[in-house]
């Protein structure tokens, strides 16, 4: 990504012709060997819900690496077969019976108090992306295993900076590209030495707290305390009380790495895009508001103050979900699944005819499934009607997977509802509190541009807001 092209014409260059020409499937060098990529829903639904036939490639590359050092092997999202049944019969209650709305809507409150207090003006600008991250940091920590970063209201705090480094250092691309420099070179390099005494330190500082919860939970009544209230560590800890499995120190440890890598930016990006959208789309903006207004305020009464939907509410965003919903088939974090899938024998992939030998690579290629022209009419444009009763996504939904942004079957995203149910309130707290604009001089004016490099975030997206009180 050498010149700075907006994400419609990326796509045109790079990836159209592969896609349309190839109807959906061709193959891509990813380091690990040839990949199938696929962007066609009814191969897509075959290799997702057949997990059996179809498990997770198990060629740990990035084997030694920072990576994998922050993140271990005993995770859900690593393991496969029986092991993964074990860590997913103890996370899924977890993430089930955590709905922790009110502390999204607490930290979206402070964010705003936050900006107003450097901002006294009516209208101001904010570097949105930055404050994303931020707030999903708060969240995570909280929501994880009680731990406060505070990032929104100190980035320079030590721990926020502990963990912005352990990310950053552990997805440097050349590392990410020759793992060998991590495995057997990274003692004579003196920042990669002191990028793996970071990672001692945030690891640390997470088996202390495993160690802590461990005994105050034996010695405390569960049942006195709101469900709501309880961090996912602590429901964990719980499950394996209440003997329904048992996770070893080393595996919660693993797990919580897991939902650091998996929950905290995912959910930034995708409140990025949904705001992003809403800014270039003033009267869907306002359809959306107008909707949250009438749910939270049925009588009409409309305070100028911040209200935290309940999650009641939040089941009644009809219109606000389906924008949630196209922000993510546009801009979603996951373009393409995290580890490929490898068949277990010979056979048919679906809707091609093409007989596929055993230990083929797949992968799901979700942001092309996105983009693909034949399943979304003008697939750049930002319409939430195609998510209507009755609209396009449901039309697709008969033919296969065609919008499919945390995947699906036995291995879709742990951590769905609670993300969505965070971005329904944020959104919505942001939409009765601001109006929300581009500046004129965006670099997104035309389209959103990407940052270089591994990960898929808009490049310095900032977003004008305009006090509605
Ligand atoms: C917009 C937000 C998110 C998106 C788009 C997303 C997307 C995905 C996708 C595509 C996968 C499948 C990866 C694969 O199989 O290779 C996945 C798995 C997973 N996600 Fe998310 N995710 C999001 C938020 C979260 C959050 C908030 C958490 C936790 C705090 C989380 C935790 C996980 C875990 C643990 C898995 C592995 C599940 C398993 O293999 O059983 N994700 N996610």
């Amino acid at each position: 990504m050498v010149k700075k092209e907006t994400l419609p014409e990326l796509y045109e260059s790079l990836f159209k012709p592969l896609t349309v020409q190839g109807h959906g499937v061709y193959v891509r060098e990813e380091g690990s060997g040839w990949v199938v990529h696929i962007s066609q829903p009814q191969a897509a639904k075959q290799i997702l819900l057949k997990a059996d036939m179809f498990p997770k490639s198990q060629r740990n590359l990035l084997k030694g690496t920072l990576f994998n050092y922050f993140l271990g092997t005993e995770n859900i999202v690593t393991t496969t077969g029986h092991e993964w049944k074990k860590h997913r019969l103890i996370v899924n209650p977890a993430f089930h019976r955590s709905s922790p709305v009110k502390l999204f809507g607490e930290l979206a409150k402070q964010m705003f108090t936050l900006w107003e207090t450097k901002n006294p003006e009516s209208t101001f600008t904010v570097d949105f992306g930055n404050w994303m991250e931020r707030f999903t940091l708060d969240v995570i920590g909280q929501a994880g295993f009680g731990f406060e970063f505070d990032a929104m209201a100190n980035e320079n705090n030590y721990w926020t900076q502990v963990y912005n480094k352990l990310i950053n250092d552990s997805r440097r691309p050349l590392y990410l590209m020759f793992p060998i420099l991590d495995r057997h070179l990274s003692w004579l390099i003196p920042s990669r030495r002191a990028a793996f005494q970071n990672a001692d330190k945030f690891l640390g500082m997470l088996k202390q707290i495993i160690e802590h919860k461990r005994k105050t939970l034996k010695s405390i009544d569960m049942d006195a305390m709101d469900e709501c209230d309880k961090d996912l560590l602590t429901l964990m800890i719980e499950s394996q009380l209440r003997g329904e499995g048992q996770l070893t120190d080393t595996e919660l440890l693993n797990n919580l790495a897991i939902f650091f890598l998996a929950g905290h930016d995912t959910t930034a990006i995708a409140l990025s895009s949904a705001v992003y959208w809403l800014a270039r789309h003033p009267h869907i903006q306002e359809k959306a508001r107008q909707e949250v207004n009438a749910v939270l305020f049925p009588d009409g009464s409309l305070p100028d103050e911040d209200v935290v939907p309940t999650l009641e509410n939040t089941k009644q965003f009809i219109y606000l979900n389906q924008v949630i919903k196209e922000a993510l088939r546009l801009g979603g974090p996951a373009t393409q699944l995290g580890t490929p899938r490898e068949a277990q024998k010979e056979f048919e992939l679906a809707g091609t005819g093409v007989m596929m030998p055993k230990g083929t690579m797949f992968t799901v290629n979700i942001f092309e499934l996105h983009h693909n022209p034949e399943l979304w009419e003008d697939p750049y444009t930002f319409n939430p009607d195609r998510f209507e009763a009755g609209g396009a996504a449901e039309q697709n939904a008969g033919n296969g997977l065609a919008w499919t942004p945390f995947s699906n079957g036995t291995r879709q995203c742990v951590g769905m509802n609670m993300s969505l149910v965070e971005q329904r309130v944020t959104l919505a707290m942001l939409l009765r509190h601001y109006d929300i604009s581009l500046p004129k001089d965006s670099i997104h004016r035309h389209g959103p541009v990407m940052k270089g490099g591994f990960q898929f975030k808009q490049a310095n997206l900032q977003i004008e807001f305009k006090k509605r009180f």
